[in-house]
């Protein structure tokens, strides 16, 4: 299984005049382990594509090096990579079949026919497309077109596979079952992957790890659970999904952790390296699936907004000034604006995000 690394890797974009005008990526480091799947995720503009048309080949990084298992590929053409690619646009030969399509990388590096017509037939049978090999691609739905594209990436047994928000065509049910489809071949393969979306959830579900970025640096990179639970910026927690930043102030820190008063309520957490000490003002952050509606609670809150989804209610709540946002799906009905509910923080793993001052 292959290695990727990108070592101190800028991209600097030309202007008109031809001289440098957009610092697109900033001292990049990243390091994607054999046979894993890394997520660039960010909003619009941060760089993220810039990054992978850069592992790809199509962009010249302006200083920095791209290893592939050890080796310097920053100046090698895009087809001497060993990669391949999936993209939004599923690309597909509009006049060839199926098959022709996912045989046509093959065909291209000179492999032998039998031996194409096996590997051919046993990607179309591992991605449920042996039905199908005859149509045209006009002839199948969305998915089934975005599965002849990822065949078609993955018969060439590339070394490196590098998906650019392949699933922001399909509808959103769809996008679940092809994600879930994606991962698994490309673990089933074990496939060394650069996968980039702005849409979290896609990151979290997919990613042995996330590298979340932000005007072309990256903010975090870690395991999609950490950067859920311990995200080190403002940006990252609030990119993530919903999050509470309640105010709070350090009573003690030892050990790695801090007990503070949060909501006037006594909490502990870990110190989360902030360099606390006691008397400091902190934002702590705590998502809205762990503050518990409950009878008794200690924090009183007013509901301020409900926004029923099903399975469960979110209620935009203000307690003593500060916004706060709930998740509930324990109680059978639904509590209106207005009422106060009594919230508590057991159970919950809060997070101090910054030093207040
Ligand atoms: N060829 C180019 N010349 C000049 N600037 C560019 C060029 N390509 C991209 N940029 C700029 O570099 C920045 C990063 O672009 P990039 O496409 O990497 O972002 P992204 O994170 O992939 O965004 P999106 O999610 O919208 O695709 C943007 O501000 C973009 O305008």
């Amino acid at each position: 299984m292959t290695s990727v690394v990108l070592e101190g890797v800028n991209k600097i974009y030309p202007g008109p005049d031809g001289r440098p005008a957009f610092h697109a990526v900033k001292d990049l480091d990243l390091t994607i382990e054999p046979g894993t799947l890394v997520t660039l995720l960010g909003p619009s503009g941060c760089g993220k594509t810039t990054t992978l048309r850069m592992l790809a080949g199509f962009e010249v990084p302006s200083t920095g090096r791209i290893l592939i298992d050890g080796r310097d590929v920053t100046s090698t053409p895009v087809n001497r990579r060993g990669i391949g690619m999936v993209f939004q646009s599923y690309a597909l030969f509009p006049h060839m079949s199926v098959r022709d399509n996912v045989a046509f990388g093959l065909k291209v590096m000179g492999t032998p026919g039998g031996e194409a017509g096996r590997k051919v037939d046993r990607i179309l049978a591992l991605m449920h497309l042996a039905p199908y090999a005859d149509r045209a691609p006009a002839q199948l739905s969305g998915g089934q077109q975005q599965r002849v594209a990822l065949a078609r990436a993955v018969v060439t047994e590339p070394r490196v596979l590098l998906f650019d928000e392949p699933l922001s065509n399909l509808d959103a049910q769809l996008r679940e079952r092809m994600r879930d489809e994606l991962r698994t071949i490309q673990q089933r393969l074990g496939i060394t992957s650069l996968y980039v979306t702005h849409d979290q959830s896609e990151a979290m579900a997919i990613s042995d790890r996330v590298v979340v970025m932000r005007e072309g640096i990256v903010e975090q990179d870690d395991a999609p659970g950490a950067i859920y639970a311990r995200p080190r910026s403002d940006f990252v927690a609030r990119f993530m999904g919903k999050a509470n930043l309640l105010p709070g102030r350090v009573e003690s820190v030892r050990d790695g952790m801090l007990e503070a008063s949060v909501a006037g309520v006594r909490i502990s957490m870990p110190d989360g390296g902030l360099g606390l000490a006691p008397g400091d003002a902190l934002d702590c952050m705590v998502r809205p699936e762990q503050i518990a509606i409950e009878k008794g609670g200690p924090i009183a809150a007013t509901i301020e907004r409900v926004v029923y989804q099903g399975a469960y209610a979110e209620y935009s709540l203000d307690i003593g000034g500060k916004a706060c946002t709930v998740v509930d799906w324990r109680h059978g009905r639904l509590f209106e604006a207005g009422e106060i509910l009594h919230l508590s923080l057991n159970g919950a793993s809060p997070w101090p995000l910054a030093k207040r001052a």
